[in-house]
């Protein structure tokens, strides 16, 4: 490892991208300052540092969506200055969202050519030079499937094959693999490895050090907006990646010991929504979502179910979904994105309404209660998105800190907004929860993710609630600010909370559960032992609940594969739990 400011890798004809002495400000923050990056040809190049390192903004310089304020920018040796990412897509940069940009309800090829009909038609060229690239980079794209059949890897591939029709030989990959699990990992890396082979290059964001450290053939790590150095993968470890990102040593979390107790704190009675199931709105001004049929996300190859449908032909997205959580307990539910996850939780916090069965919250029926009545109640709630849920991102930091908790302490006192309350304690949260910012009025948008994301844990984890929904809770933070949300979690837990976690991250999921259950097209199809199962495992359970094959953990209920997947077994039940089988299905 370099700790010293970075001297170009290489020589000059080898290397792609020459980032030097690039500066960018914004009120009241130097986002960037001074950083060099050196990006060679034939290699996966990562970026890592903590939230608000100044990751972003200088991948959005590189892709000409900001300019900055000092420094060059080389591609093969020459220099650029970009007005746009029109201009540095025709230099050959590529960036592929965290967030895909694809239309669902158009299919692979179409997503591919839109904005590029002039490259090569909308017809048989177009068709010839997907499936070229598709071929030579292993990427096993079908041109005419529908995406919104697409699993999310496969999605992400159509992602990766749009920015390379486009003629992309640098690819910018922000947290490719947030929202994949293991195996997808190792297949995404297969294909970064295809285009490393044919002389592309692939800039790599992510805060997964473990993956960083067995994909990339550079690091570079920028700490506070610089450049801090660079290390070699073969002799760095995640732990000495981590200390050179934070500039200290990194606090060890804490033990996790069992504090689940007797007490019931929520209960849900053979939940069933369908897709076009009533909704009912929340304070938050989000607009409940409604699940469309065949957005599954099931693995490919899998049918997506017509049979489970109401008598107006919607498909049922939560099917008959029973369980209990009790005081102290976290219970963690581990599926492929799409399986009705959204659905579960929309139906725990009041966006969505039960079309069957209850949900009861410390022996209350609340299955009628509105959002704002759960959340006075007691119901903390992490979103999914933090940004089309969790935050208004034009408000100030300090209004979004009164977000879904309008009428509570200390936003309010009496009938009255308590503007001066919200401000100390938004202050309390930035403090106690690292968020990065130069002050409490500047807007959410102006926060990087991971600095979004700790202010909604904060400001839920304020309201002590008893029970909470964590959807991804440390979605797009870095490591250190992650085991600081999960201790704050297993300290609640300790005083009783109980917590449904939903995360893609499959060691969160296993590190911070007392329990385990997989969810498969709307089902608990099975439970795992956090105790035992490492995440590869788990991996397979979530994708092999689509061929039936449930390794290493215990099914909770009949898996009728005949029917929903064309396999051809059923695997048996161990647990009754779940309640009785629908006869409907
Ligand atoms: N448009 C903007 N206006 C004001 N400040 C901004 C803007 N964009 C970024 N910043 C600030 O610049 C700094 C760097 O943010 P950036 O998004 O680049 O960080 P990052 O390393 O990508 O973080 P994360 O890992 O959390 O995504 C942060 O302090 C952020 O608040």
């Amino acid at each position: 490892m370099d700790a010293s400011s970075s001297p170009p890798l290489t020589a000059p004809s080898t290397v792609a991208v020459e980032l030097a002495g690039i500066t960018k400000r914004f009120p009241g923050v130097v986002a960037n300052h001074d950083i060099h990056l050196t990006v060679r040809k034939g290699t996966v190049h990562a970026l890592v540092g903590e939230n608000g390192a100044g990751k972003s903004t200088l991948m959005k310089i590189l892709y000409g969506m900001q300019k900055p304020d000092e420094g060059t920018i080389e591609i093969d040796g020459e220099q650029v200055a970009f007005g746009s990412p029109a201009d540095a897509i025709t230099r050959g940069i590529g960036m592929v969202h965290q967030h895909f940009m694809l239309a669902d309800n158009l299919t692979v090829l179409e997503n591919v050519v839109l904005g590029s009909e002039k490259l090569y038609g909308i017809g048989g060229n177009a068709r010839k030079k997907i499936k070229e690239i598709s071929d030579r980079y292993g990427l096993g794209v079908r041109p005419d499937a529908l995406v919104e059949d697409l699993g999310v890897a496969d999605r992400q591939r159509v992602e990766i094959l749009k920015v390379l029709y486009r003629g992309a030989t640098t690819l910018i990959l922000d947290e490719p693999t947030a929202v994949l699990v293991p195996q997808e990992v190792d297949a995404l890396f297969d294909n970064l490895r295809e285009l490393k082979s044919e002389g592309l290059s692939v800039i790599f964001i992510s805060h997964k050090l473990g993956e960083v450290l067995s994909v990339a053939d550079d690091i570079t790590v920028i700490r506070r907006g610089t450049t801090v150095g660079t290390a070699v993968p073969a002799e760095t470890t995640p732990r000495q990646l981590a200390e050179m990102m934070v500039g200290s040593e990194l606090p060890t979390p804490e033990t996790a010991e069992s504090t689940v107790t007797d007490r019931v704190v929520l209960e849900v009675r053979n939940l069933t929504v369908y897709a076009s199931g009533g909704a009912s709105l929340g304070e938050l001004g989000a607009q409940p979502e409604t699940a469309t049929a065949g957005s599954s996300g099931a693995p490919e190859g899998a049918d997506v179910l017509t049979e489970a449908t109401s008598p107006g032909a919607a498909k049922r997205v939560l099917d008959d979904v029973s369980f209990v959580i009790r005081a102290g307990e976290v219970m963690g539910i581990a599926g492929v994105e799409g399986n009705g996850q959204t659905e579960l939780i929309d139906a725990l916090i009041g966006l969505k309404n039960a079309d069957s069965g209850s949900v009861h919250f410390l022996d209350q029926d609340i299955t009628p209660w509105p959002t704002r009545k759960r959340r006075e109640s007691g119901v903390g709630y992490i979103p999914e998105d933090r940004h089309r849920q969790g935050l208004l991102l034009e408000a100030p930091l300090w209004e979004n800190r009164i977000l879904g908790h309008v009428t509570e302490k200390p936003n309010a006192k009496g009938f009255w907004l308590d503007p001066k309350g919200a401000q100390a304690d938004t202050r309390r949260i930035v403090e106690e929860y690292d968020v990065r910012t130069p002050g409490i009025d500047v807007t959410a948008a102006s926060l990087s993710g991971g600095n979004q994301q700790k202010l909604i844990v904060g400001r839920e984890m304020s309201h002590k609630p008893k029970f909470l929904i964590a959807a991804h809770p440390t979605r797009g933070v870095d490591v250190g600010a992650q085991a600081q949300i999960w201790d704050r979690i297993r300290e609640a837990r300790r005083e009783g909370l109980a917590v449904l976690l939903i995360s893609a991250d499959l060691d969160e999921l296993i590190g911070l559960s007392d329990t385990l259950r997989v969810i498969y097209d709307g089902r608990l199809v099975a439970d795992a032992d956090p105790a035992t199962i490492t995440p590869e495992e788990l991996g397979s359970a979530m994708t092999g609940a689509a061929s039936g094959h449930l390794e290493h953990v215990e099914t909770t209920k009949p898996v009728d594969t005949k029917k929903s997947l064309g396999a051809a077994e059923t695997v048996e039940t161990t647990e009754e739990a779940a309640g009785p089988e629908d006869e409907a299905r």
